[in-house]
């Protein structure tokens, strides 16, 4: 269990994080979402005390980080996967790691074979590849066999192999009834991953519930009718106040402030005839960019349908 009350930190002027409380419960995954400069690595580093808040405190399992004896055991971290001694062999940077600890060296075998490091466990650590740091990382945050784990961008760099087994091991420490607390840009994959969300922007907290009631909100109440006569059905609907209707192709309205059961009624006493009606689904990625359209403190030049530039600039959004 993590639990930030009032956690703050500020750099200058700057607030990375601003009076951010929330609650990481065990037996989940919760994701961690936000915008570039949002504050996750920032919280995240405050976790584990790599940064001291400026006000307000955090937990882990009960008390600080820094107080806890035997800090491996409890809490696995993947922050920087470049954060190691390049000079080292795998093995022995996780053999360095586990003799803070008192931990066995068969725990070491353990944890390179369960990451796939395998052959690799001998070489430098300092030439791996960005995904074989990733595995690394990983390895190096279960070492303690630790109750919770926070892993920051852990699939950034790891093949669709990797992608996938890191998805089956979070899904299988949480079933474990442990805390998993996962930072991702990817959207597609925290909505495979994760049960839980909290999204920061601008160094606070907008969203802290379940995925599924994060997309349910987003959904709104759009609803896809195909229809011959939709001249006839808009001038039925625009009598109701509540109801939307936008035209998004020949025959095809997009209706909001509806249901599906309502529009066919309406539809029925008036005598129209329907070929669809679709409730719209939203996709996490679609509801996380509604939740964030306003927090976003660096965007891209290119809007969301245009063709894309990779090329981002810094500046107000709004
Ligand atoms: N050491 C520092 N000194 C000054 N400002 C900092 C420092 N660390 C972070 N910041 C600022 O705090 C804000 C939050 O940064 P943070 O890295 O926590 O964001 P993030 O949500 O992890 O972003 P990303 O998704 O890009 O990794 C940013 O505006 C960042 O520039």
């Amino acid at each position: 269990m993590i639990e930030a009350i009032g956690l703050t930190k500020r750099y200058g002027e700057k607030f990375a994080v601003n009076e951010v409380s929330f609650t990481v419960r065990p037996g989940m995954v919760t994701g961690f979402l936000g915008p570039n400069g949002a504050g996750k690595s920032t919280t995240m580093r405050m976790i584990v005390g790599l940064d001291r808040p400026t006000a307000g405190s955090v937990t882990v399992n009960g008390k600080p980080y820094a107080q806890h004896h035997a800090p491996l055991g409890e809490v696995g971290a993947l922050l920087d996967a470049k954060a190691l001694h390049g000079g080292r062999s795998a093995r022995a940077h996780l053999l360095a790691q586990a003799a803070t600890h008192g931990i066995p060296r068969s725990r070491v075998d353990e944890v390179i074979d369960a990451t796939g490091l395998g052959t690799a466990a001998g070489k430098r650590a300092g030439t791996f590849s960005l995904g074989m740091g990733q595995r690394l990382g990983i390895a190096t945050a279960l070492l303690g066999d630790p109750h919770t784990l926070i892993l920051d961008e852990p699939v950034n760099g790891l093949d669709p192999e990797g992608v996938l087994w890191v998805r089956g091991l979070l899904r299988g420490l949480a079933a474990e009834g442990r805390t998993v607390l996962l930072s991702s840009h990817l959207m597609s994959e925290m909505a495979l991953t994760a049960d839980h969300l909290i999204v920061v922007g601008r160094g606070r907290v907008i969203a802290d519930a379940s995925v599924g009631d994060i997309v349910s909100r987003a959904r709104g109440s759009s609803v896809r009718v195909r229809t011959p006569m939709s001249a006839e059905l808009r001038a039925v609907l625009s009598e109701r106040p509540e109801i939307g209707v936008t035209s998004v192709g020949p025959d095809v309205l997009d209706v909001t402030g509806s249901t599906a059961p309502q529009i066919a009624t309406l539809a029925a006493a008036a005598g129209l005839v329907l070929y669809e009606l679709t409730p719209v689904e939203v996709s996490l990625e679609d509801a996380y960019m509604k939740l964030t359209a306003t927090e976003v403190e660096y965007r891209s030049t290119a809007a969301p349908d245009a063709p894309t530039s990779t090329r981002a600039t810094r500046g107000d959004a709004r």
